[in-house]
């Protein structure tokens, strides 16, 4: 994986054009996601090991919004079911293209990986396969509002009996205490792994246009509108959380 430190937001810049994973992000992005999201390699590896749990031989198991394949090789690390493979999917052609490269290095230094394919396509029109396990780790929040509840509900229609949807997001909350305090603790976070006042605020602007985080209470409410039976919440640290959806 690259190891480049992310400095994208560094200098100030007369304007702050709206966050696009294009190659810029690519070269930093295994660094900029670790230093901005609390948890990030907890949740990472612990997808492989809850996929484990819900994966059923020969099915599919996705990764929307693969980026550089990060969950992708974690599935592959932890699960062993028969006859499963993984389908990492993103819509962004310079993430597709790194995540294969690295995906290919993987395949010749390791044997036994679960087989895997990775698409270049738009999740939201893409027809899913029946499949046991679908990850989202911190994707739905970039697709438009309005959108969110048709995408869950196909991801439901797509899953197998015992599989999982496994989604993990940004929080905001309704209380505006709670809201304000665990905003402040995620820039501490941010500031504790060496990002300056500028760059907080220049990430900030870029992402507010493209990056809307939901309530607890609003994934909970459209995951049962979607369809399914049970929400599960498994990791919170600060405002980033995740939730094991079961169908
Ligand atoms: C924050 S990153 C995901 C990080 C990654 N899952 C990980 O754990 O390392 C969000 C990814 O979702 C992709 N994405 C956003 N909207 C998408 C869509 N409609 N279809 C496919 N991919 C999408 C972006 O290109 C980006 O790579
Ligand atoms: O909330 C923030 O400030 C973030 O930087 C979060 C976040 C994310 O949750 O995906 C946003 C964009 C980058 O992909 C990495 C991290």
């Amino acid at each position: 994986m690259s190891k480049q430190p992310d400095r994208l937001f560094a200098q100030p810049l007369e304007q702050v054009p709206d966050f696009v994973f294009n190659e810029d992000v690519v070269q930093v992005f295994p660094d900029m996601i670790k230093r901005s999201v609390p948890g990030y390699p907890t949740i990472v590896e612990n997808l492989g090991v809850l996929a484990a749990r819900f994966a059923q031989p020969n099915s599919a198991l996705y990764d929307l919004g693969a980026s550089l394949g990060a969950v992708t090789q974690a599935l592959r690390r932890h699960v062993r079911t028969d006859g499963c493979r993984v389908i990492a999917v993103d819509n962004s052609a310079a993430m597709v293209e790194r995540c294969r490269q690295y995906l290919t290095a993987q395949d010749s230094m390791f044997q036994e990986l679960l087989p895997v394919q990775v698409l270049e396509a738009d999740i939201l029109a893409l027809p899913f396969e029946p499949a046991s396990v679908v990850a989202m780790n911190f994707t739905l929040q970039f697709v438009a509002p309005e959108q969110r509840l048709e995408l869950l509900g196909r991801i439901r229609q797509a899953l197998l009996p015992g599989g999982a949807l496994i989604l993990s997001e940004k929080l905001r909350f309704t209380d505006a205490h709670e809201q304000d305090l665990l905003n402040e603790l995620h820039l501490d976070f941010k500031r504790a792994n060496g990002y300056s006042e500028l760059e907080i605020a220049q990430k900030r602007s870029a992402i507010e246009n493209v990056m809307k985080p939901d309530t607890l209470e609003t994934h909970e409410q459209r995951l049962r509108a979607a369809g399914f039976s049970k929400v599960v919440p498994w990791f919170q640290c600060l405002n980033f959380a995740s939730l094991i959806a079961l169908p």
